[in-house]
């Protein structure tokens, strides 16, 4: 008999039902799917078999529950992520033994024990953006883009970026800002079922993509040796602070029994630890930004995070935040998680692919199908976050609001595929906050009007989206210099 597909919109001939789907907020259109038909719905674009979860409950059962299923990732973005140059990133290779070895080199890094190494540096960035949001506070996003880039390359190179115009930096930024808008399911599809469309020569009207993707091959190649060889210079010369990279080179060392074992295993570490810096540098941007613009709408919460930080450190400021005072500051966590939950920074996360057919509800699910993680209608289920909409980080401190307490599954995807910087993002974001809190306060730019719930705020499109927005920041504690800024951080380390 022939299986039964998860129910949804009827797609047309050759087309599917791409023309149904809203391009900038494709999330949108998937939601409003899933209130017709359901947790679970089978889409197809230009003749690819894609499966949206809107629920936690469906994307834990089958990602979580099997994983060993859907744990790849789709053969479509394989042609989209050649054309870019991108075709190396941990975070796009297909389920094997390649990615297996990429995800073992990430965990020895940033397992829970061994990211607590990097709390000095996290610290150290943090304090770098108080100072910086001290004296030219109108560029925020800026500053906060900086801290962003110079944590993850300072974690994995121990390479110090400049804060303006450094070569490695733009290099990477130009490749991910076009990655971010066209490595995604909706253009893979297309460039997936007209496979011409990749031999259009850059001039041909219409081909940006293709003019993109020469820059970014060219970009490419250059982030990925240019840092590495930083690396390898500093250890030669004996002058390599500890770092993910020459934690991996001096295990290659120690261990590779032949030299064509350890070329391959120096080539995983170069992808590796380029994949890192695309993973972390535009969530992380993105999850601040998206802070910042909580703190401007709800000021209440603002005021409730600042006093608890002040219950604990004294108002007057005489000390920053450091790590020992985490466990006191609860409410502090529950901002991060609530930011997270509020605005997933990944709406439909990355998306996943089957190794095998399966029955899931009575559903047949294909091999090979695309798996959509629709986290933005799981940051919007009522059930589990009452009145979705609302920045409300209570939600996380007591039951009242429905939540066991745990950062939202969908914010770092699921099963195998999970984040595996969580650890790391976690602290960073944290060192972030606090300080920021600590110091300044966060208001609407006068004459700005971004709605009472933020409805005119304009949001980017992709992958991954943050908030654009002007913000007044200023010190919290009347009288404090730039001098007394910089002597309480330096107290501090
Ligand atoms: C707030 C910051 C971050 C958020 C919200 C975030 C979120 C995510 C999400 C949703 C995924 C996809 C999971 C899935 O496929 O189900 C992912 C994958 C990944 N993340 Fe993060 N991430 C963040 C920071 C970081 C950091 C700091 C690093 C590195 C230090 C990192 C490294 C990775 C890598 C390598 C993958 C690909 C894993 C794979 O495909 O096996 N991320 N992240």
């Amino acid at each position: 008999a022939k299986q039964r597909l998860p129910p949804g919109p009827r797609p047309t001939p050759i087309l599917g039902n791409i023309t149904g789907i809203d391009a900038r907020n494709p999330w949108k259109t998937y939601t409003k799917w899933a209130a017709e038909y359901g947790d679970i719905i089978y889409t197809q674009l230009l003749g690819q078999d894609i499966i949206v979860l809107s629920s936690e409950r469906v994307a834990r059962d089958l990602l979580d529950r099997r994983s060993h299923n859907y744990s790849s990732r789709p053969a479509s973005l394989i042609p989209i992520n050649e054309l870019f140059g991108t075709e190396f990133s941990s975070i796009f290779l297909p389920y094997g033994d390649r990615w297996r070895l990429h995800r073992r080199l990430f965990h020895q890094a940033f397992n829970m024990n061994a990211a607590s190494s990097f709390r000095p540096i996290q610290m150290e960035t943090a304090h770098d953006l108080m100072m910086n949001l001290f004296m030219t506070p109108d560029d925020f996003p800026a500053h906060v883009q900086a801290l962003s880039i110079a944590t993850i390359m300072a974690i994995v190179y121990d390479y110090k970026a400049s804060s303006r115009h450094d070569p490695v930096v733009a290099y990477v930024e130009k490749t991910i800002e076009i990655a971010m808008q066209e490595v995604r399911p909706e253009v893979a599809a297309v460039i997936g079922a007209f496979p011409f469309l990749k031999y259009l020569p850059p001039w041909f009207p219409g081909a940006s993509f293709k003019r993109n993707a020469l820059i970014s091959q060219e970009c490419c190649a250059k982030w990925v040796d240019a840092p590495f060889q930083h690396v390898k210079r500093n250890m030669a010369g004996g002058t390599a602070a500890q770092s993910m990279v020459s934690d991996i080179l001096t295990r290659i060392q120690d261990t590779a029994r032949t030299e064509g074992d350890a070329a391959y295993m120096e080539k995983t570490a170069k992808e590796a630890s380029a994949s890192a810096y695309a993973a972390a540098s535009e969530t992380t941007f993105s999850t601040l930004s998206t802070f910042i613009l909580a703190m401007v709408l709800y000021p209440e919460a603002q005021k409730r995070a600042q006093a608890e930080i002040d219950s604990v450190i004294g108002s007057n400021l005489t000390r920053l935040p450091v790590w020992e005072d985490r466990s006191s500051l609860p409410y502090i966590d529950a901002i991060i998680k609530e930011t997270m939950r509020w605005h997933p920074v990944a709406p439909l996360g990355i998306p996943h692919a089957t190794v095998d057919d399966d029955v899931y509800e009575g559903y047949y699910i294909p091999k090979g199908a695309t798996i959509l993680v629709n986290a933005w209608a799981m940051s919007r289920d009522p059930a589990n976050y009452p009145r979705p909409d609302e920045f409300l980080p209570e939600r996380f401190l007591t039951s009242e609001y429905g939540t066991n307490g745990e950062t939202p599954s969908f914010a770092f995807g699921f099963g195998r595929r999970v984040c595996v910087g969580r650890y790391v993002a976690d602290a960073s974001l944290w060192a972030a906050i606090v300080s920021m809190l600590a110091i300044f306060h966060f208001e609407p730019a006068p004459g700005c009007d971004l709605g009472p719930e933020g409805e005119n705020v304009v949001w980017t499109e992709g992958v991954t989206t943050h908030p654009k927005f002007p913000c007044k920041i200023t010190p919290r504690h009347e009288g404090l210099t730039h001098e007394r800024l910089l002597q309480l951080v330096q107290m501090s380390t």
